[in-house]
């Protein structure tokens, strides 16, 4: 039932979307993009009235760096610490913090707990009132460039962003931020700067893979689940892009082809100039290269040819 309310969700955002012009389909609320079929300034202004509780678990992912792999594998967990005491399913639990949801705020009040906040929001632009009560922070990160082709076919298959005429065309906009949700840079300056904060976690999506198992743990552990070695590798062979796209029809309806495309580390290779890939060489040894998370995305390993 849950699920079925989601999926209706999804399909009036793709409704809604087939009846705007291109101009119709991004706003800008203080100096950043947002999707109008999705957001709007109300709901991010209200965002600051945000009640938040001490087990509030949030999720934060820049687009297209995992945030729905992440999300089930959280969902799954909570599900998994919480047996026999869940009243209600996971996805009843869960809020996208940004999107403008009827009766947004009445229902965040009535959401019980552990209640899940997803968001691609800009460290700065997350309620204040997430880091002073140290909630947890899941955050998710992706190589720049796996993450740029991602977002490019991301705009050309959803029909709630404007599509681009190229690849091209689409490179100069994510290196310059005017993208939605803005820089990728900026989010990861950003957080580089928190990631010792006991509260947060950091991981990648090349870690994701390397390692699915191992991720899962650490996020149980990091969270203060105690679950056994069997669940944590149910919860993993779940999370598995193939059997995650498997299910997609079932849990994204006509969003699934949009969301659940190849899944790859590397895929960049295939759109990339050479001229390309040293621009985001020079972005990088600029702004990340021998920061924390910097090292941590092995940008030599997953970026260069
Ligand atoms: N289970 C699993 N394993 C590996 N990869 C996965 C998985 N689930 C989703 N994906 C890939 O994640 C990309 C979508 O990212 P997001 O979920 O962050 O997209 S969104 O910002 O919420 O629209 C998108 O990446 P690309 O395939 O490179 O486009 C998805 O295919």
């Amino acid at each position: 039932m849950a699920t079925e309310s989601f999926i209706t969700e999804l399909d009036k955002v793709f409704e809604e979307a087939k009846g705007k012009k291109p101009e119709e389909l991004l706003f800008t609320y203080k100096g950043v993009l947002y999707p109008t079929t999705v957001c709007d300034a109300e709901t991010l202004q209200a965002l600051n009235t945000l009640e938040v509780r001490k087990d509030d678990v949030f999720l934060v992912v820049y687009p297209k760096c995992g945030t729905n792999w992440a999300r089930q594998i959280l969902n799954d967990l909570v599900s998994a610490a919480s047996k026999n005491k869940l009243e209600v399913s996971p996805v009843e639990r869960e809020q996208m913090l940004e999107f403008r949801v009827p009766e947004k705020f009445q229902k965040i009040k009535n959401l019980p707990s552990p209640r899940i906040f997803i968001t691609h929001l800009h460290y700065d632009n997350i309620p204040k009132a997430v880091f002073e009560a140290k909630v947890k922070v899941l955050v998710v990160f992706r190589n720049p460039k796996d993450a740029a082709v991602s977002y490019y076919h991301f705009y050309n298959k959803n029909p709630s962003l404007p599509s681009f005429t190229s690849w091209d065309e689409f490179f100069q906009k994510f290196m310059s931020g005017e993208v939605c949700w803005s820089s990728y840079f900026d989010h990861a300056l950003a957080w580089n700067e928190h990631m010792d904060e006991e509260n947060i976690m950091i991981i990648t999506y090349e870690e994701m893979k390397e390692n699915l198992r191992g991720e899962v743990k650490q996020i149980a552990d990091f969270l203060g689940f105690s679950l056994s070695e069997e669940m944590i590798q149910t919860i993993a062979e779940n999370a598995t892009f193939q059997s995650m796209s498997n299910k997609s029809q079932e849990t994204h309806g006509k969003f699934a082809p949009v969301l659940f495309r190849k899944g790859d580390v590397g895929d960049w290779k295939n759109l990339f100039t050479e001229a390309q890939s040293q621009e985001v060489d020079a972005k990088f040894e600029e702004c990340l290269a021998g920061t924390k998370l910097g090292t941590k995305l092995k940008y030599d390993k997953y970026c260069k040819y």
